[in-house]
């Protein structure tokens, strides 16, 4: 007798392989009679008997489909002879078996008894139809697939079901609250002292009351010619007399019309233009038809002390919104580095960190890594008043959509552009879809960029195939690189962008969704206007609402984990916190932006590049450490070690962007050191940093203190010393924290988007 080491016999052996290969044959008969599968466009779809049946089958008939247990079967009855047949059946079973138990719980979904979904455009009812226990595995499962679930989840909600079937009142224009924010702006002008914030809240409240009034209405003339009020008060000549010409083209009141001709005369005046006789004499010609009126005597005031006005020589010269010098030098440095031209990184993957960005030489903090333009933008509601919703240039005078009652643009033609790509919709769905809160960003770019996608791609179902194709494509850095060079392919790289948010977030992203997919079935003609089509069974069925509910899901995701704030204008947010998590929104932010190359950069909390949005809508990502060849660069997310401790940095990193950072600062728990305080009396007696402290301390404090002119020479400057820093100090070092901060500074002051209100005005 042959026996082995553990006492077993050959005879033992055959008797476990007879019950193990019986076991395996029961149990895929009893699949076989309890459940069978249906091939179901791109789903495999188990139906069972009962619950258990359908848990014991999805393992073993998630590729062995009812006929194959059969076969199975037989096979183990008949051919149970040989021990070469039992090795052939266990191959023939390992074969068959393994990839669904390593498969299992990836691609099974189990539905309950009443679920609904679509598969590739047919509707498969688990219990309408069968009524019977389903659970269905999704074929080449497709980023989409897994949304398209979500979406009949949400369309199945109550939520939705309430949303789409009341009647929501449309969010544009509203009169009296508009006539209610002149009148203030009014009260707060006409008050003797003014700096550039009053001047700034006086020119946000008449354009906002610009916002909310119909086009062409007298109403409308008035805001525009209290703005112009406002532009010859803080010597902004030009601006003034655009506005003048804009309130003039829909004034009809003569009394208003005289007030706007004295007032060009005298902006001519002080420009040393010629004309303004002319526009004084059509003032006369006004003048004659009133002055026997009840406001006779108050123009004729008027009329006297703009022609004496007209007599003294003006000191003052034009200013301007735009800081020329600023213009200039970012026109420059669009010379020397071309947009667009990645050159200097490679996008690489890993498991741990996704896509990923990594230096292709060894980088200098300081140096311009790359120059991006966004894909889109969105201004936060309020900043209509110093920003164009279109093209983002700075523009104190916006004009409002005539229509809506939040897009502002910097002239008629913006206005006109936007409408033809996108507007004329993003009107009409954010109308409904808009929520009272400022920081909506989010969901405005999930629309806009939903409709800019599907006139792109001419029509709902071409861009559901060109997505399809892209889906199907496993290229892990697809979107992003195109024959071995990094280039961005417009909408599709934002769709490949991460959408890994955590699942504290799914209220949002649900909530989005109801609200635009409602507002796009009911205020679009992208699904034909069927009647009781907004009910949400009849939704269900439609492959075109769960693609797109898919994709709004999806880019809600993708906008909240990639898009990046354009910052506050004219300095740092006071708290410097993440807009979206801000209270105090207005703060900080002026809006978000998505860059598709930029959207790769991984967090750190102490990273070594920074961005700075230019104020020729582009983003310039910086070095602020030195970076070695082979590298990967890192951005903050959120707020870096010395601006927040580590428990909650780390607490809304995982809520928000849902990863645990272990970067150097996180692993070995560097909390926040009193970093701000610039002085050398925080210092410990440490001979490198006080050298360093001596060197670099008084530059460092003359730039937050904005007591020197910037130039690109303080960039080289503030390198040198955060080398030496890097080189010479342990970390977290007080010096190196304070070069980098400044050197961010100096970044944004020299390119950074701002816009100037003066301080300066006819008051002084
Ligand atoms: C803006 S994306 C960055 C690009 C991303 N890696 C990709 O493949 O698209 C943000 C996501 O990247 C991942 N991520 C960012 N920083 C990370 C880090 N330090 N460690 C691990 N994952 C990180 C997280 O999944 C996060 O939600």
């Amino acid at each position: 007798m042959n026996t082995n080491l553990n006492g077993w016999t050959a005879s033992h052996a055959k008797k476990a392989w007879n019950f193990f290969i019986s076991t395996l044959a029961i149990m895929v008969s009893s699949v076989a009679l309890h459940s069978y599968t249906v091939r179901e466009g791109k789903c495999t779809v188990i139906v069972a008997e009962s619950a258990s049946a359908l848990n014991a089958s999805v393992p073993l008939v998630s590729t062995a489909s009812s006929s194959t247990g059969l076969i199975f079967f037989i096979l183990s009855i008949t051919l149970r002879r040989s021990k070469s047949t039992y090795i052939k059946l266990i191959i023939v079973g390992l074969i068959v078996l393994t990839p669904p138990l390593l498969g299992y719980n990836r691609n099974w979904y189990i539905m309950d008894a009443k679920s609904t979904f679509s598969t590739d455009g047919r509707i498969f009812n688990c219990g309408g139809t069968l009524g019977k226990h389903c659970c269905v595995q999704f074929h080449n499962s497709t980023v989409m697939d897994e949304e398209k679930r979500a979406v009949v989840d949400i369309l199945n909600s109550i939520e939705c079901q309430f949303y789409m079937l009341i009647d929501l009142i449309r969010n544009s224009k509203n009169k009296q609250q508009s006539i209610d924010m002149r009148l203030l702006g009014n009260t707060i002008f006409k008050q003797s002292s003014h700096n550039s914030a009053v001047h700034e809240y006086i020119l946000q409240l008449y354009s906002l009351s610009a916002m909310g009034l119909p086009p062409g209405s007298e109403d409308l003339a008035t805001v525009y010619a209290n703005r112009s009020a406002v532009m010859i008060h803080l010597w902004m000549y030009e601006d003034c007399i655009k506005e003048i010409d804009r309130a003039m083209n829909i004034a009809k009141n003569d009394l208003l019309k005289i007030k706007l001709f004295c007032r060009k005369a005298r902006c001519l005046h002080a420009l040393g233009l010629e004309g303004k006789e002319d526009v004084m004499r059509k003032a006369e010609a006004l003048f004659n038809n009133v002055k026997n009126g009840p406001s006779g005597k108050t123009f004729a005031d008027l009329m006297r002390r703009t022609k004496l006005s007209l007599d003294v020589p003006i000191k003052h010269k034009n200013l301007s919104v735009r800081d020329d010098k600023k213009s200039a030098r970012v026109e420059d440095l669009h010379k020397k580095y071309i947009i667009n031209d990645f050159s200097l990184v490679d996008v690489q993957y890993n498991e741990k960190y996704g896509r990923h960005l990594v230096a292709k030489r060894d980088i200098n903090p300081g140096e311009i890594i790359f120059i991006e333009e966004p894909y889109m933008h969105c201004l936060d509601l309020v900043r209509g008043y110093t920003y164009c919703f279109h093209c983002l240039t700075t523009c104190l005078l916006t004009i409002p959509c005539d229509y809506c009652g939040w897009a502002m643009f910097c002239s008629e033609e913006c206005k006109q552009q936007a409408w033809v790509k996108y507007h004329d919709l993003e009107c009409a769905v954010y109308a409904f879809a808009k929520d009272n809160d400022v920081g909506d960003g989010v969901k405005r770019m999930a629309v806009k960029s939903i409709i800019c996608a599907v006139r792109e791609a001419g029509g709902v179902d071409q861009l559901r195939d060109e997505l399809k194709a892209f889906d199907s494509c496993t290229d892990k850095l697809k979107g992003f690189v195109k024959d071995g060079k990094i280039q961005s392919s417009g909408f599709k790289s934002i769709y490949a962008l991460s959408s890994n948010t955590s699942d504290k977030a799914e209220p949002i992203h649900k909530h989005n969704t109801i609200m635009i997919l409602r507002a796009l079935v009911r205020n679009t003609k992208y699904f034909g206007k069927k009647p009781g089509f907004e009910k949400t069974e009849e939704l269900k069925k439609d492959d075109k609402v769960l693609f797109l509910g898919s994709l709004v899901y999806k880019l809600s995701k993708i906008f909240q984990l990639n898009s990046r704030i354009i910052p506050n204008g004219r300095d740092f947010c006071t708290s410097g916190l993440d807009a979206r998590i801000c209270e105090n929104k207005q703060c900080c932010t002026t809006g978000l932006y998505i860059a598709p190359i930029t959207s790769l950069l991984n967090h750190s909390c102490i990273p070594n590049v920074k961005m700075c949005f230019s104020n020729n809508y582009s983003v310039i990502v910086y070095a602020v450490q030195p970076i070695k060849k082979g590298s990967q660069l890192f951005d903050c997310y959120q707020q870096e070690f010395y601006e927040y401790n580590i428990s909650p940095r780390q607490k809304h990193l995982e809520k928000t962007y849902n990863f645990n950072c272990d970067c150097k600062a996180c692993k070995e728990k560097w909390d926040i050191v009193e970093y701000e305080v610039v002085s050398k009396k925080n210092l410990k007696k440490n001979a490198p940093e006080w050298r360093l402290a001596d060197e670099y301390l008084q530059l460092i404090q003359a730039i937050h203190d904005k007591k020197i002119e910037l130039s690109e020479k303080h960039i080289d400057i503030l390198t040198r010393g955060i080398k030496k820093a890097c080189q010479s100090l342990n970390q977290p070092s007080f010096m190196t924290t304070n070069l980098i901060r400044a050197l961010n500074v100096v970044f944004r002051r020299l390119y950074g988007i701002e816009f100037m209100i003066p301080d300066k005005c006819n008051n002084d």
